[in-house]
């Protein structure tokens, strides 16, 4: 891939020499006589690698004290030191200070693109770790400041440090992964794997390899995801839409404590952590003969719930805010104002998928913004249909299309909709609600009672 390189040298018939050489490889090149020049250059436009003379004479830096100056500003962009006869001592300690590499004068034209082509893929694997960390790290954070959420974070930390089998209860998008990885991060077998499997999407046929893996001599060979969560977390996803000959097979490992791999006969016992989810009522399903009690019971030894978002309304400027940054990191945008308006309906909605659902349209209001002024805030325009609608309506009201009704009772369910909705948004706060709405706070109790709120 064509990258833009920076050559640092003194002698022009090397500088030329290399850049050309790089040039003819398809990449973009530019040079600097001295460190002075390379400075400014690099400060235009920050390049992917840069070709640096060890010497540089007549230069108010040397080229060891520019690759500490490039260090200090950009420590992740790699240098190549340039060394000449005699100076070879030189370069390895130019090593030490952080340079990638070195090719000596007089150079071959092939070792010259091979230590360029590694040092570029060194970096570009470099940035996307990097990268993967920041993702991973992400889903460890539980955004939300709401009594809700406080109370789910104080049980995450008084629960991940014992080693009790967890089952994560809430609807589905609500932040069931994340609270499982909340709690592996916070247990003693953080360093080891967190292992995530989709109970529900494989075949009872197939379960029995994804968990067990294979004995090593088989046809197929596959670590099983018991053995890759040793010392770690197995979290189950969604149990309840196991079939209940996956749900026999889960128990026997649990009472168990140990399994053979498929095609194998030797007991395997591994130390694994089991955290459970699901998003529908286990013991309703019990009742009807579809779920195995016993499992439950030993599956659900410490429940944990997840509540809708819908039911923390608070959370949601916090998590606007949070996916706006994940999104300006992971993908380049930048960062954008969100206007109050937009705020106040995205509180107001009543999210059914939950914040995934709500993730989702915060990354689609930044792509949809994207070319527009970055000083002028998003507004509601962008919003698409179903939650821009002003008129959200609440679970239980009548859904009664307000143009179906005459004036008074529109204006009443249009009241009782919109005062239900602002009170939602505040958290239950009267206070707060009229103080929004523009109404004294003993009129607007009047008005909810008159509501029938
Ligand atoms: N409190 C939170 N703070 C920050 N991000 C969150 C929070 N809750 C959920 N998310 C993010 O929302 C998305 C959906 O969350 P997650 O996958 O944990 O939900 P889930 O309940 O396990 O979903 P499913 O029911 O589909 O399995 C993920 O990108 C997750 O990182």
């Amino acid at each position: 891939m064509a990258s833009d390189i920076l050559v640092v040298d003194d002698e022009e018939d090397i500088r030329e020499l290399v850049a050309g050489i790089l040039s003819d490889e398809g990449h973009e090149t530019r040079t600097a006589f001295d460190s002075d020049s390379a400075l400014a250059s690099i400060a235009e436009r920050v390049p992917r690698l840069i070709l640096l003379d060890i010497w540089l004479q007549g230069s108010r830096l040397d080229g060891l004290a520019l690759l500490d100056e490039i260090k200090t500003i950009h420590p992740n962009v790699p240098v190549v030191m340039i060394s000449g006869h005699g100076t070879v001592e030189t370069a390895v300690s130019a090593i030490k200070r952080g340079a990638y590499d070195f090719i000596e004068k007089p150079f071959k034209t092939d070792r010259l693109i091979l230590i360029c082509e590694r040092a570029l893929e060194t970096s570009k694997l470099r940035r996307e770790v990097t990268e993967l960390k920041k993702r991973t790290a992400d889903t460890f954070d539980l955004i939300g400041n709401s009594a809700a959420m406080n109370h789910l974070r104080h049980s995450i930390e008084k629960i991940a440090p014992t080693n009790s089998r967890v089952m994560v209860i809430g609807p589905s998008g609500s932040g069931k992964e994340a609270a499982a990885r909340a709690i592996h991060a916070l247990s003693a077998r953080k360093d080891a794997p967190f292992v995530s499997m989709n109970a529900a999407s494989i075949t009872p046929d197939r379960m029995e390899i994804e968990l067990f893996g294979t004995e090593p001599n088989g046809a197929e060979r596959k670590v099983g995801a018991l053995e890759e969560a040793h010392r770690g977390t197995l979290y189950l996803d969604e149990v309840a839409d196991m079939p209940r000959e996956t749900q026999n097979k889960i128990l026997r490992v649990l009472v168990d404590q140990q399994f053979e791999r498929v095609g194998g006969a030797k007991r395997v016992k591994v130390d694994v952590r089991i955290i459970s989810s699901t998003a529908q009522n286990l013991e309703a399903m019990i009742a009807e003969g579809r779920f195995r009690e016993d499992l439950y019971h030993r599956l659900a030894v410490v429940p944990v719930i997840v509540p809708a978002l819908s039911e923390r309304r608070e959370d949601i400027p916090y998590l606007v805010d949070h996916f706006m940054k994940q999104v300006v990191r992971q993908s380049g945008i930048r960062n954008r104002r969100i206007g109050d308006d937009v705020l106040a309906v995205l509180q107001a909605h009543n999210w059914p998928g939950n914040v995934r659902q709500l993730r989702n349209n915060v990354e689609r209001l930044m792509i949809l913004s994207r070319g527009d002024d970055v000083d002028a805030p998003i507004t509601t325009n962008l919003l698409p249909a179903e939650i821009g609608d002003v008129m959200p309506r609440a679970p239980n009201q009548s859904d009664q299309h307000i143009m179906a009704l005459p004036l008074r009772e529109a204006r009443e369910m249009f009241e009782k909709e919109y005062l239900i909705a602002q009170i939602n948004r505040f958290g239950g706060n009267i206070s707060r609600t009229a103080e929004f709405v523009g109404m004294e706070r003993s009129a607007l109790h009047r008005k909810l009672k008159s509501l029938g709120v």
